[in-house]
This record gives structure tokens, sequence and C-alpha cells, in this order.
């Protein structure tokens, strides 16, 4: 394991390398992170995001985020982020790193995170999808690792997302948990367009704050993939709008571009939470050389 280059702030201690790091998440593992290793059985399209009958781990979790997401934890979480020490690391790095988490607010997989990443991978790939969306990707949940970078809980992390900064929209899954944001009674922000002029487009908007938004932030100029794979990073979790068809009044041309981008890569982050498991040292080699191609050898997270 190489060495990292500066030193990670972590849980109020100091961490050298990445090894530490993935030591202390072996730790962490079994405290909080359950992981089972069974893989969920084969389902039918139907049986994905069914949030109704969702277990109370994935209830809880809607409840807290749609509660703390609020305009101020959201400029105070990017301010956090550009003024944080970075960690320095590899992409294959930042994967393993990752790979002990369960995502509270997945109804749909138990299954490892680089498990999902290589499975949404590999479906692409067996598409004949290009290499820069192959390696998209490979790499769209790598944001979770906010995790271990300061986040507050899953909260901030992951789950679907969402505007502040107006009205929330009816169109999230559990609309009624909102009542508990106290943006939702604040005199700007619980208004059609709050702070926003109609048609700024979603470059200009604030999504709630967590993995989606973390990654773009972090990639965006550290890598060569295009605008559409940047995009399919950074609304993935964006269901209201890219599945529902909310937020449209907020939209421009280039987001209904970047609409289309999206709504090609969700099938293959959703649906292939069933597929057959994958062997990550099998599939390495391939992903290295399309990191390669992508990216540095190491990036600032
Ligand atoms: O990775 C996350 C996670 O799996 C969530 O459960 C889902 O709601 C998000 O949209 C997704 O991006
Ligand atoms: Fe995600
Ligand atoms: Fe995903």
């Amino acid at each position: 394991m190489s060495v990292v280059t500066e030193e990670l702030s972590y849980r109020g201690r100091e961490l050298e390398s990445i090894s530490d790091a993935i030591d202390d998440v072996n730790v962490l593992k079994g405290k909080t992170w359950s992981k089972k290793s069974e893989l969920d059985e084969n389902k039918s399209k139907k049986s994905f995001r069914n949030y109704e009958n969702a277990c109370d781990r994935v209830k809880d979790f809607y409840r807290l985020q749609h509660r703390k997401q609020t305009v101020e934890f959201n400029l105070k979480a990017r301010a956090a982020f550009r003024n944080r020490k970075r960690v320095s690391m590899s992409v294959w790095q930042a994967i393993e790193l990752l790979n002990t988490l369960v995502d509270e607010s997945d109804p749909d997989t138990s299954m490892s995170q680089i498990e999902h990443l290589l499975q949404t991978a590999e479906a692409i790939r067996r598409d004949g999808k290009p290499e820069w969306m192959q390696v998209t990707g490979l790499l769209h949940d790598l944001g979770k690792l906010l995790l271990l970078f300061g986040s507050e809980g899953q909260w901030d992390v992951v789950g679907d997302t969402f505007v502040v900064g107006c009205q929330f929209s009816e169109k999230c899954i559990y609309p009624e948990t909102f009542r508990s944001n106290p943006d939702s009674r604040h005199p700007v922000y619980s208004t059609k367009f709050g702070i926003y002029e109609p048609n700024c487009g979603l470059d200009n908007v604030m999504l709630c704050w967590g993995h989606d938004e973390y990654l773009y932030q972090v990639l965006k100029d550290q890598c060569t993939l295009p605008p559409e794979g940047l995009a399919m990073i950074r609304y993935h979790s964006f269901y209201p709008w890219h599945r529902e068809g909310a937020y449209e009044h907020l939209c421009n041309e280039n987001d209904k571009k970047l609409l289309a981008a999206v709504q090609a890569f969700n099938p293959y982050d959703l649906y292939s939470k069933s597929d057959e498991r994958v062997n990550p040292e099998k599939l390495r080699p391939y992903y290295e050389g399309l990191i390669a191609k992508f990216f540095p050898p190491i990036l600032e997270w």
C-alpha cells in the first residue's frame, strides 16, 4: 500500500497512510457497518426502489436526511469541503477504502460497494458502451468516501437528492417528512423558486449535500471524463428530476441534454444490483487500464 502524501485528519486523529485508514474502516465495520454476504435474489424491475415496504433503516434514514438537509447546512458543508485538507490516493485505493460500508438508504442491495461499482461498470461494458461511461460506472459512488472525510452521518452522504433553497418537491420519496425541515417554513426557501431565478440551470442550484455533489467537485478538474460522465456522477441520485420530472422550472437547455445522459446511466446503477457476483481481482487489470486513460495516478480527494 503506498503512503499517502498528506495526512488525513479523521475522526479527531491523524492517519498517516491509507492502510491506517483501511484498518480503521475494518474496526469500524464491526461496530457501525454491517455487511451481508448474500446476494439479493434476482428481482423484477418493479421490485426495485419499493420505499413503501422498505425496512425501518431506510425510513429512519430519510426522516433524518429530510429534516437536516437545510440551506444553512449546505453552505456549511460546501465551505468545509473547500477548506478541508485533501487526501491523496489512487482511484483503486479509493475503491478499496470504500468497500466496507453498507448504505443505510438503499432498500435494494446488501452487497459491498466494490461489487456494486464493478457490477454497474460491467453492465455498461456488456452493452458495448464507451470506455468513459464504463469508468463512470466504476466510480460513480466513490463520493461515499465522505463518510470517512468528516460527514456528520449517512444523512449527508447517501440517499436520493433534491434541491434546497426552494420548495421541497412532492416527487421526492416520503415527501411528508420535509415538514420537520425548518426550511419548509422559511418565507423564501419554501416558495416555488425560492432563492433561484426561473430556468437558472442546475449548475446554479444547490442540491442537497452528499456523495454525488462531493464526487463531482473532486473530479471536475482532475479527469478527462466528458460532461455527460460528470453529469451522471453529479445527478445520479437526483431521482425526483431524472425519473419523476420535477424541477423543470429550474432547468435550462443544457440540463435537458444532460438529463438524457443521466437517464441512460440509471438502469445500470439500479438494475445491476441483482446481477451475478463479480471477482474484483480478476477485473482489476482491465479497469486499472481504463482508469489510467481518464485519471492521473494519484488524485486529491
Ligand atoms: O448510491 C445511492 C444509494 O444507493 C441510495 O439508496 C439511493 O437513493 C441513491 O440515489 C444512490 O445514488
Ligand atoms: Fe449513488
Ligand atoms: Fe450506485
